[in-house]
């Protein structure tokens, strides 16, 4: 079994021996594709910063107040957040998804591997602004439930895929945003190629198009933005910089970055 399959096997396997969360009134939704679409001056892609204390691929992070580094990152120009609230490989928690949605003014985007509507419902009790759906994962009629709970709960679905063929899949279950994740999440390899290879297909059918995993440099960014992407989705690149939102801030103001 692979590392991606192994995930979600843990995640039904939990989901299953747990009772569903008590409803909760939640917090006004922040709009989270609005912000992936928003035109800044002098940065023509929106960057959706990621915190996260571990990953399979990264190991530990030298960061491990998500709180701080959160605010860093609006300060130093991100667009959106992203937190890995995934316990077992990322050292997350719902907790922290509160706690940095709390502590800023961006939409949080919930990354995790759920596996059925009811999570989506829960992140957006909890005030997930959106979630990251895993199209490799999911098949086509439980992808296509999920999204529309999470339109139904009035929060984005970011429908992830890494390859061509997923990502139309995850256009006809109905995606409005799609990421095309560079790494490939079943041997953990990262290739910044794929995602500048399969974004100029989907360009005229996806609302939003979003390049993850693996972007380190201004000229990622702007070979990103160049192949159709509005935004791109960063992480590990920022965190292992002693200030993550200083360094955030030195790629959007590039001279050879997003024009
Ligand atoms: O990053 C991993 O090791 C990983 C392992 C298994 C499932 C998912 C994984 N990562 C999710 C992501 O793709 C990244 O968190 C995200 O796109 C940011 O990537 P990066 O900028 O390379 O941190």
């Amino acid at each position: 079994m692979n590392l991606l399959a192994d995930i979600f096997d843990r995640k039904r396997r939990q989901l299953a021996a747990r009772a569903p969360f008590p409803p909760r009134q939640r917090p006004p939704a922040r709009d989270f594709t609005a912000a992936l679409l928003q035109r800044k001056p002098g940065a023509g892609v929106n960057v959706i910063a990621e915190v996260k204390r571990r990953s399979p691929s990264g190991g530990l992070f030298p960061h491990q107040d998500l709180v701080q580094v959160a605010k860093g990152y609006e300060a130093g120009g991100a667009s959106a957040i992203s937190i890995l609230t995934d316990d077992v490989d990322f050292g997350g928690s719902l907790a922290d998804l509160e706690q940095v949605r709390a502590a800023i003014s961006l939409p949080v985007l919930r990354k995790d591997f759920l596996v059925a509507p009811q999570e989506v419902e829960e992140s957006a009790a909890l005030g997930a602004d959106a979630v990251l759906l895993i199209a490799d994962a999911l098949r086509d009629g439980m992808m296509q439930e999920m999204i529309a709970t999470a339109k139904a709960c009035g929060i984005a679905a970011l429908v992830e895929a890494h390859t061509e063929e997923h990502a139309e899949r995850a256009l006809a279950a109905g995606a409005e945003l799609v990421g095309i994740n560079n790494r490939d999440l079943a041997t953990l390899r990262t290739d910044v190629h794929t995602a500048l290879r399969v974004m100029p297909h989907l360009r005229s059918r996806a609302r939003v198009l979003v390049a993850e995993s693996g972007l380190k440099t201004s000229a990622d960014f702007a070979a990103a933005r160049a192949a159709g992407a509005d935004a791109v989705l960063v992480g590990e690149s920022l965190l292992r910089d002693a200030n993550p939102g200083e360094a955030l801030a030195r790629l959007l103001a590039a001279k050879d970055g997003p024009a």
